[in-house]
């Protein structure tokens, strides 16, 4: 057993955690990083965003490639498998965490794989893969330990058909139809991937209507063009069990109904991993979602221990563990790097891809707040009609006395890029946040930002 001085020891290797530990360097901080995966990049390059995004990218080609007539008039339709489309994944994986080890080479960053646990608020344990154990004595502390798929005990995930979105990466076989139990992002972007791939999906839907936080007209858009594309939605439907069979799943909802597929996926609930933290040791609560309380400032209630990324909840994505990573060892260095997280964007990748900022139109209404609405269609925009990406629709909600933009909705190809046009605008200070910007100034054509000249023209000319 060896012991090492740091200070700042950073547990896992996610987005939170590379970046805390980067810019911990960065600001002259003796770093170390631990990760209980024998490679860097966390669950996030290796079983969520990256595979999800790269699995999504392919299928979006193929069916780009199956509709597009041009291609229709020169040969047949083509259909990938699942292992094919999962190969591709692998490698944007392997180029990532490849990219990923030599950040932490460069900044001279302490990398340790094995499993860590607290022994104090000041000291942690490392159980390495040969039985040894390293102890890393830290002045500060930083969980950064992500999140898992919340498996429920009733199912059965050892079962070769049965799913959760960590397992469904290693599925061998293209499954002619599969249910996806969970109607959040995650399964909505799978029933995208899988509806891509030819797959009959249904995908069941605790709630009333799909991701219920995004604007209304953008979330009946996607179950339209979800099940226009042949996915069955279920709405208002609970899971009573699920049974695996030689080739095949039954699931029984509390409505009585039993559905039979090749491949049942849980896309239901995630869960904050805490557990092997030991943190009795220090006398940290974790939340029953496993999830830790921290402050403004990543603190949480432990003197010398901070938390970011997942593990602290709210909003659970990569894009804003980067930064939340960032700040924390802004916090810690004192370096002027720390900065507050109050408004991020939401990229959803199903086919069509969705993306918001700000307010949508049931708050802005609830709040009493006089605003007026801005479209423009995608395919009345000359870039769409050449792509032939024409589905979608671009809407800004402003106010109709100062004209500032209030919430940006986009749902079709690129939206998760077109977003940060209108997000760059909104966050002007001094009068700046104003939708005449695009009145104001030229943009390329023929481009899908034509789209916010448009819908800022159609709804300055509701004003009165
Ligand atoms: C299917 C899916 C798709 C997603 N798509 C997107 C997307 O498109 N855009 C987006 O912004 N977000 C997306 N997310 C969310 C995003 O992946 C997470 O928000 C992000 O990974 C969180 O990063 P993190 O730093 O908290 O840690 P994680 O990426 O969860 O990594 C944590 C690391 O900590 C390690 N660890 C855990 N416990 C210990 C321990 N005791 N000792 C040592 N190491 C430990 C783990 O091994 C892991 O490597 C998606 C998530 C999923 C599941
Ligand atoms: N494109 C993206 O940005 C993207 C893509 C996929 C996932 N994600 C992130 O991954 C996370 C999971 O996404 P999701 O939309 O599928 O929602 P989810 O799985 O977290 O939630 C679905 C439902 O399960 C419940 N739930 C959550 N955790 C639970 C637990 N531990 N026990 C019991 N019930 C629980 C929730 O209240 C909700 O009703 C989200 O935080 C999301 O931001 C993001």
């Amino acid at each position: 057993m060896s012991e090492h001085k740091y200070d700042l020891v950073v547990i896992g290797s996610g987005p939170s955690g590379e970046s805390a530990a980067m810019n911990g360097s960065k600001a002259g901080l003796k770093v170390a990083v631990i990760d209980a995966r024998s490679e860097v990049g966390g669950n996030c390059t290796h079983k969520g965003t990256i595979p999800s995004k790269a699995l999504r990218h392919a299928v979006h080609q193929i069916m780009q490639y199956n509709r597009n007539p041009m291609f229709r008039n020169m040969s047949e339709q083509k259909w990938l498998s699942f292992a094919q489309i999962r190969l591709t994944a692998q490698k944007v994986t392997e180029k990532q965490t490849a990219m990923r080890a030599r950040f932490y080479a460069r900044n001279k960053v302490d990398l340790f794989f094995g499993q860590a646990n607290f022994q104090d608020n000041q000291t942690i344990l490392i159980e390495l893969e040969n039985n040894k154990v390293e102890t890393l004595k830290a002045t500060n502390i930083v969980i950064a330990t992500g999140s898992r798929p919340y498996r429920p005990p009733e199912v059965d995930f050892t079962h070769p058909l049965i799913f959760d979105s960590d397992t469904i990466l290693d599925l061998a076989t293209t499954p002619r139809n599969i249910v996806i139990y969970g109607a959040g992002v995650i399964g909505c972007e799978y029933a995208s991937i899988f509806n891509g791939l030819g797959a009959k999906v249904d995908l069941i839907n605790p709630a009333d209507r799909l991701l219920a936080f995004m604007d209304d007209e953008i979330s009946d858009g996607l179950g339209y063009h979800l099940r226009g594309h042949g996915v069955l939605i279920r709405h208002n439907e609970t899971f009573k069990s699920v049974e695996g069979f030689d080739n095949h799943v039954i699931l029984t909802l509390n409505s009585g109904k039993k559905i039979k597929c090749d491949a049942f996926m849980w896309a239901n609930g995630r869960t904050g991993n805490t557990d092997q933290l030991n943190l009795s040791a220090i006398d940290l609560p974790a939340n029953q979602r496993g999830q830790l309380d921290v402050d403004d400032k990543y603190q949480t209630t432990i003197e010398h221990v901070f938390a970011v990324g997942d593990v602290i909840g709210w909003p659970s994505l990569a894009s804003a563990a980067y930064d939340q990573g960032r700040s924390v060892s802004g916090v810690i260095s004192n370096n002027g790097t720390y900065r507050k997280i109050n408004s991020v964007p939401t990229g959803i990748y199903t086919i069509p891809e969705i993306s918001t900022i700000g307010q949508t139109e049931r708050e802005l209404t609830a709040a009493k707040i006089p605003y007026e609405v801005g479209k423009a269609y995608f395919k009345d925009t000359a870039r769409a009609q050449i792509t032939g990406e024409e589905t979608g629709v671009l809407k800004l909600l402003f106010h109709r006395e100062t004209t500032e933009l209030l919430g940006i909705h986009c749902f079709g190809d690129q939206a998760a890029e077109i977003i940060h046009i209108g997000q760059a605008i909104m966050a002007q200070k001094g009068g700046g946040n104003s939708i005449r910007y695009f009145l104001e100034h030229t943009f390329n054509y023929p481009t899908m930002a034509e789209a916010y000249r448009v819908a800022a023209l159609n709804g300055l000319n509701r004003l009165f």
